[in-house]
């Protein structure tokens, strides 16, 4: 198929975009390099530097002809989504808005969403569905839940095929293509930043909450267990449908199992201290897969050890990142 790869630049997108190229697609990334870097688009991959912003450009990029699109740009930082909102109102929904209407000009029938766990907001069950409300608690996860509900509208009146994947925690890396985020704000690159002496330490951000270590539980996937996922969501994309499935592993990870995941995956001492709770962290984030396993026939295969292990590995081929 021919493809296009916006966010192609950045961490989960370049990794998805490889997977792509390696079975065969003809893949152009679309970034406008804000946060992603050049060296991260993919060999055999085409680029354009596009900022979604700019309709025009969206519009030209677009109208190259693609038979479907895979929607990783946008904003992704809770912090700065709560103290500038229009930020990521813009960003996110008027540049998913300025998308979908290229894709509807130049007939592009299919789309897969990167959607997110803080759609949810912070439900008190022990597996959340696609079923369990959206009860966003933050800007990023209310622009995220915008775009999700564009694409059903979009599905309804124009025949859109649509998918959103929820993902829960992405973590990993892939071959030559990792994580390299600035401001780093996730857990697991920041542990490893410290086993590799780069950081004195990593914050243990509550020790009070509701679950059996007192430290907040997630649910963590390989980012290539996620390429995977995508690759069967854009072959099973059905005209005039939005399906959304949750992307995790049933399982859920303490902080502090984290961290001694991570010493045993890298032999190295990792200070870790305890802090106050970040606001806004709910105590437990873990998905059912039930739907994602019907519906798409995927199954989450890599362990937590898998993703710190092939973490670290890119982490000591590329000490400075890109
Ligand atoms: N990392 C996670 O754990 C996680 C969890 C749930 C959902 N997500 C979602 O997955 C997607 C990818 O996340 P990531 O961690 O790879 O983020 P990332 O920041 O590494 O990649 C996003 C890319 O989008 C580009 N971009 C942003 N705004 C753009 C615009 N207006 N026009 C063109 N390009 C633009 C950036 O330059 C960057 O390369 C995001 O949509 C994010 O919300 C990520
Ligand atoms: O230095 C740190 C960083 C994180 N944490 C804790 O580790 C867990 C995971 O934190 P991350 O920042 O790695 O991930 P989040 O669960 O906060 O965020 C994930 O879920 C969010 C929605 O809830 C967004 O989708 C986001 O992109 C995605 O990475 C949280 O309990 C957090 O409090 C620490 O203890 N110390």
């Amino acid at each position: 198929m021919r493809l296009l790869v916006t966010g192609g630049a950045g961490y989960i997108g370049s990794i998805v975009a490889q997977h792509l190229v390696a079975r065969g697609d003809d893949v152009t990334v679309l970034d406008s390099l804000y946060k992603g870097h050049r060296a991260a688009v993919p060999a055999g991959a085409d680029f354009v530097e596009v900022d979604l912003l700019d309709a025009e450009a969206t519009s030209e990029a677009v109208a190259r002809g693609f038979d479907g699109v895979l929607h990783f740009a946008a904003l992704s930082l809770v912090g700065e989504s709560q103290q500038v909102p229009e930020k990521y109102w813009r960003g996110n929904v008027v540049g998913a808005l300025n998308l979908l209407d290229a894709m509807r000009a130049a007939e592009v029938k299919r789309i897969v969403f990167s959607s997110t766990a803080a759609t949810y907001g912070e439900p008190d069950v022990e597996l959340i569905t696609e079923d369990t409300p959206n009860m966003p608690v933050n800007t990023y996860g209310n622009s995220k839940l915008a775009i999700d509900r564009m694409l059903t509208d979009e599905a309804r009146a124009h025949g859109l095929a649509a998918v959103s994947l929820r993902y829960f925690n992405v973590a990993g890396a892939s071959g030559e293509l990792g994580e390299d985020h600035e401001p780093e704000t996730h857990l697991i690159p920041l542990v490893l930043q410290a086993a590799a002496g780069k950081r004195e330490s990593v914050g243990i951000f509550g020790t009070d909450y509701p679950t059996p270590d007192g430290t907040a539980v997630r649910d963590y996937i390989h980012v290539d267990d996620l390429a995977v996922a995508h690759a069967l969501a854009v072959d099973k994309a059905v005209e005039g449908r939005h399906d959304i499935y949750n992307l995790g592993s049933e399982r859920g990870y303490s902080v502090r199992e984290v961290i001694e995941t991570a010493r045993a995956v890298t032999g190295r001492e990792i200070v870790a201290i305890e802090q106050e709770r970040r606001a806004g962290d709910p105590p437990r984030l873990v998905a059912s897969n039930a739907r994602a396993r019907v519906g798409l026939g995927w199954a989450p295969e890599k362990t937590l050890e898998d993703m710190i292990r092939d973490a670290w590995a890119w982490h000591a081929a590329h000490p400075d990142g890109y």
